[in-house]
C-alpha cells in the first residue's frame, strides 16, 4: 500500500526564518524516518516561490553530524519535498487551488493532510473553514493543529470550539503548547517522579516559593499583527507558564497517559485562587541604547498599533489552595526585549539546607 503523508503549514516565512522551525526536522531528515512521499506546503498571503522558501529553510538547517551520513544529500532531498503556494485564509478559491497542487504531489495514493496553523488566532475559523471544504484529503484523514492562545478568554475559547466544530470532529483538532515539548518541562516530570528522594521534599515544607521565568531579549520584531491583540498575559503566562507550574505543582499522576497527566492538572487549576489584581504588575518596553546600539521601543515598530497600551511585561503572583501548596507563592515573570533570554522554571528556592536549584535573583 503506498500511502502519501501530506504536512502542511500555514507559516509566515519571516517567523520562519526567525524561528527555525525546520532545524526541529533535522534527526528525521538525516535518519529518514519521514513517509516515502512526506510533502510540505507553506501557506500565507506573502508572495515567494517554492525556491525561496527551500532557500529560507535550508538556511536554518545546519550539518552538525558525521559527513558519512550524507547530511547535505539529505537535507536537500528533503527541500525538493518543500513547496509554497501564496493565498488569502479566506478565499475557497485559493484553497481549491492549493488542493490541486496537493493532488498532483500525492498522485492518487491514499493521502493523509496535516494543517498546522501557525497564524493568529482571529484567522483560525476562516481557514479551517476553506480547509475543510477546499482542501481535505479526500481519500485519507484531515487533521488540525492549532497553536495557543485559544481564545481570549473562556467566552470567546468556547465560541472558538463551537466554530471548529462545525467543520471538524473533535478527534481532528490537535490544541498544542509548544512548550510542553521542551526539554526542560518534559524533564520536570522525570526529574520529580522517577526521584523518590524529591517526593517528600515537593511541598510547602520545605519550598518557600516557586518562580517560573521567560525572559526573551528582543521585542516583537513584526509580530505586533498577532502580539498586540493578546499582550505578554495571553501569549505567555496563560498558557506556558501555566503549563509548567501545572505540571510542577500536580500530584503523581495515575498513569503516564495524556487524559490522568491532564486529570491532575486540572485539580491544581481549581485550587487556584483567584488572582487579584494587587499581585500583577504589567509593563511595556521603551526604547534604549546599549553598547551604541539603538534598540526600539514596542510601539516603534510598525505592526503594533499607534499609542498600544499592551503588555510586553508582567509579573505576578498566584497561590494554589490545597495541602501542598498552603501559603507558597508561586511567582510569574514574563517579559520581551529584556537584558538576558531566558525561559526556564526556576524551580524552587528553598527555605532552607535544602537547594534544587540555586537562586539567581
Ligand atoms: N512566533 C513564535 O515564536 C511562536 C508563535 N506561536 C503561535 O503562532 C501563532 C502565530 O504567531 P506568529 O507567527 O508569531 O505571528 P505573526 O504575527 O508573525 O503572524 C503570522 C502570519 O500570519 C499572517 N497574519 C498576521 N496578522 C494577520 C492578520 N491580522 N490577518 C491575517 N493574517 C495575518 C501573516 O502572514 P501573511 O501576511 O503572509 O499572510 C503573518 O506573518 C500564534 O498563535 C502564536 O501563539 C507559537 C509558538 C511560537
Ligand atoms: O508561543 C510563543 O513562544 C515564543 C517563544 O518560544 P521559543 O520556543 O522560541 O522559546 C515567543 O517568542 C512568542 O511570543 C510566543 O507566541
Amino acid at each position: 500500500m503506498s500511502q502519501l503523508s501530506v504536512s502542511l503549514w500555514l507559516v509566515h516565512p519571516g517567523t520562519l526564518r526567525r524561528k527555525r522551525y525546520f532545524l526541529h526536522f533535522l534527526p528525521f531528515i538525516t535518519r529518514v524516518v519521514f513517509p516515502k512521499h512526506f510533502t510540505i506546503f507553506g501557506y500565507a498571503r506573502s508572495k515567494m516561490t517554492d525556491a525561496e522558501l527551500r532557500n529560507m529553510v535550508s538556511k536554518t538547517l545546519a550539518c552538525r553530524i558525521d559527513k558519512r551520513e550524507n547530511c547535505g544529500e539529505k537535507i536537500d532531498q528533503f527541500l525538493k519535498r518543500c513547496f509554497y503556494h501564496s493565498g488569502q485564509y479566506d478565499s475557497q478559491e485559493n484553497f481549491a487551488e492549493l488542493d490541486k497542487k496537493l493532488k498532483e504531489q500525492e498522485g492518487g495514493r491514499v493521502s493523509n493532510r496535516l494543517f498546522y496553523l501557525s497564524i493568529p488566532p482571529n484567522i483560525f475559523i476562516d481557514a479551517v473553514k476553506c480547509t475543510s471544504s477546499s482542501a481535505s484529503s479526500g481519500i485519507g484523514w484531515t487533521r488540525v493543529i492549532v497553536e495557543k492562545p485559544f481564545g481570549r478568554d473562556s467566552d470567546s475559547s468556547a465560541a472558538l470550539t463551537k466554530a471548529l466544530k462545525q467543520y471538524l470532529e473533535e478527534d481532528q483538532i490537535f490544541r498544542i503548547d509548544h512548550y510542553l515539548g521542551k526539554e526542560l518541562v518534559e524533564n520536570l516530570s522525570v526529574l520529580r517522579f522517577s526521584n523518590l528522594i524529591f517526593e517528600p521534599l515537593w511541598s510547602r515544607q520545605y519550598i518557600r516559593n516557586v518562580q517560573l521565568i521567560f525572559s526573551e531579549d528582543f521585542g516583537t520584531e513584526g509580530r505586533g499583527g498577532y502580539f498586540d491583540n493578546y499582550g505578554i498575559l495571553r501569549d505567555i503566562m496563560q498558557n506556558h507558564l501555566l503549563q509548567i507550574l501545572a505540571l510542577f505543582a500536580m500530584e503523581t499522576p495515575v498513569s503516564l497517559d495524556a487524559e490522568d497527566i491532564r486529570n491532575e492538572k486540572v485539580k491544581v487549576l481549581r485550587s487556584m485562587r483567584p488572582l487579584q489584581l494587587e499581585d500583577v504588575v504589567v509593563g511595556q518596553y521603551k526604547s534604549h541604547t546599549k553598547g551604541g546600539v539603538a534598540y526600539p521601543a514596542y510601539i516603534d515598530d510598525n505592526t503594533v498599533p499607534k499609542g498600544s497600551l499592551t503588555p510586553t511585561f508582567a509579573a505576578a503572583a498566584l497561590f494554589i489552595d490545597n495541602a501542598r501548596w498552603d501559603g507558597v507563592p508561586f511567582l510569574m515573570k514574563a517579559g520581551k526585549a529584556l537584558h538576558k533570554k531566558r525561559d526556564r522554571d526556576k524551580g524552587a528556592v528553598p527555605a532552607c539546607a535544602w537547594q534544587l536549584i540555586q537562586p539567581e535573583f
